[in-house]
């Protein structure tokens, strides 16, 4: 559906829905334990409810589903059989369950929708394939089977960091040994450290060296319950930008201050900028300042990138994006997709190699928005609509259910103050 977002900033209270990326953990390690575990997530998105339609698949069961709250009863062994597993567009449930369904000796066809069969997947491929499975692609689908064994496992670290973590999830679980050594420096390293975090909360031990890994057989997920998803950083970057573009602000309820998710770092880069920053334990405050511009490595916050060009678009000079030729592997093109569509709004953005450019400008125009199917770049394209000073049509619109589905009615709440 397309959506025609009046222009002018946007003032209000939003709460943001649970952390996308510490659920796939955690319901993944609460499927793999051996008592139940109730979670608590607010906002289930298309991405999470994937995962649980993949994890179910596999054998575990979601109980006493009540608005955000349920308990899912761990798998026991999975179905035999070929077994289908809608991963959707989600890339985290793809390359964690790969290496699981490896573990669990399961034969099953993974399923990929939108972008999903393009993005990368060689190198844990050929590494799963090395360790006794066997992957053939016909299609858009994955068919997949044999069983996983323990040994040394050797993986880049910037390409994906969720070839990572979807082995250090996996790797515990086999009956021997395993070391895992990158061979390039991991990029989106927060994101391992969020893995990290639940494996440890699991009980399930590994010895972290030097881009290396040794990972101890034998081991089982005991997570406890209940477990409450915190909030997430990356569904409220949109929110906290367009605070940044209004002195009356806007306030986002549900984080959680420190976090290990790598995009909590936007309070601070909007300070940097020039916005006013108030947190508390309950929420954070962003408000407008005399914005200036920013150079920014998005090579630990991928996802933060698209909205905060959004704000870099109208901040005083030249913004630097560095070291973003991974946006190009997401739902979309991100950094083409970025660029073409805040230049389509009026803004003046350049891909210089792997870098964005981004000569702030007083005011964007406003005009018509393609988001590639890509939900962060139309809740970018939300941002930028509180920086026009025409209307903002927004095309398929609803691609934010893969990580937000309450976004626009979120967004609809906030009033427009000019
Ligand atoms: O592990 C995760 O939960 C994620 C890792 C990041 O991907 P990459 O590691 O591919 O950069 C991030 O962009 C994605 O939205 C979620
Ligand atoms: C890239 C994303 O997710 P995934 O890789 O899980 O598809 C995202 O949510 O921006």
């Amino acid at each position: 559906m397309n959506r025609v977002l009046s222009p002018g900033p946007r003032t209000g209270r939003v709460t943001v829905p649970g952390s996308k990326s510490r659920a796939h953990r955690l319901f993944l390690a609460a499927a793999l334990g051996r008592t139940p575990v109730q979670l608590t997530c607010r906002g289930l998105s298309d991405d999470l409810l994937a995962t649980l339609s993949c994890l179910e698949a596999l054998g575990a069961q979601v109980e006493n589903l009540k608005g955000d709250r349920f308990t899912l009863v761990p798998l026991s062994a999975p179905p035999a059989g070929e077994i289908l597993l809608p991963c959707g567009e989600s890339g985290t449930t793809l390359r964690f369950l790969l290496p699981l369904v490896g573990v669990l000796g399961a034969e099953a066809v993974f399923q990929r929708r939108g972008r999903l069969p393009r993005r990368p997947l060689e190198p844990l491929l050929a590494e799963l394939t090395r360790h006794g499975m066997t992957i053939r692609a016909q299609g858009d689908d994955l068919f997949v089977r044999g069983h996983l064994t323990p040994g040394d496992y050797t993986l880049p670290g910037h390409i994906s960091s969720q070839f990572i973590s979807g082995l250090l999830l996996a790797l515990p679980l086999l009956p021997g040994h395993s070391t895992l050594t990158l061979t390039s420096p991991p990029q989106s390293a927060p994101y391992i450290a969020l893995t990290e975090q639940v494996l440890r909360q699991g009980g399930v031990k590994l010895r972290r060296g030097e881009n290396a890994y040794a990972i101890p057989g034998g081991q089982g997920y005991a997570l406890p319950s209940p477990q409450v998803v915190e909030g997430d950083w990356s569904a409220a970057a949109p929110f906290l930008c367009i605070g940044a573009l209004r002195s009356a602000g806007v306030t986002v309820t549900g984080l959680t201050l420190p976090s290990l998710q790598g995009d909590s770092v936007l309070p601070a880069l909007l300070e940097k900028m020039g916005a006013v920053v108030e947190t508390s334990p309950q929420s954070v405050t962003v408000r407008a300042g005399t914005l200036r511009a920013i150079t920014v490595d998005a090579g630990p916050i991928p996802d933060l990138i698209p909205p905060l060009c959004a704000l870099c678009a109208v901040a005083r000079g030249e913004s630097r994006i560095r070291n973003a030729r991974r946006l190009r592997d997401k739902e979309s093109d991100r950094l083409q997709g970025v660029a073409e569509l805040l230049n389509g709004l009026g803004g003046k953005l350049t891909v210089d190699g792997d870098d964005l450019r981004i000569f702030g400008v007083p005011r964007l125009q406003g005009g018509t928005a393609d988001p590639r199917s890509d939900h962060r770049l139309a809740m970018t394209a939300a941002v930028a609509a509180s920086a026009c000073t025409g209307p903002v049509t927004v095309l398929d619109s609803d691609c934010v259910q893969k990580s937000y589905p309450a976004f626009w009615a979120d967004y609809g709440q906030m009033t427009i103050s000019r």
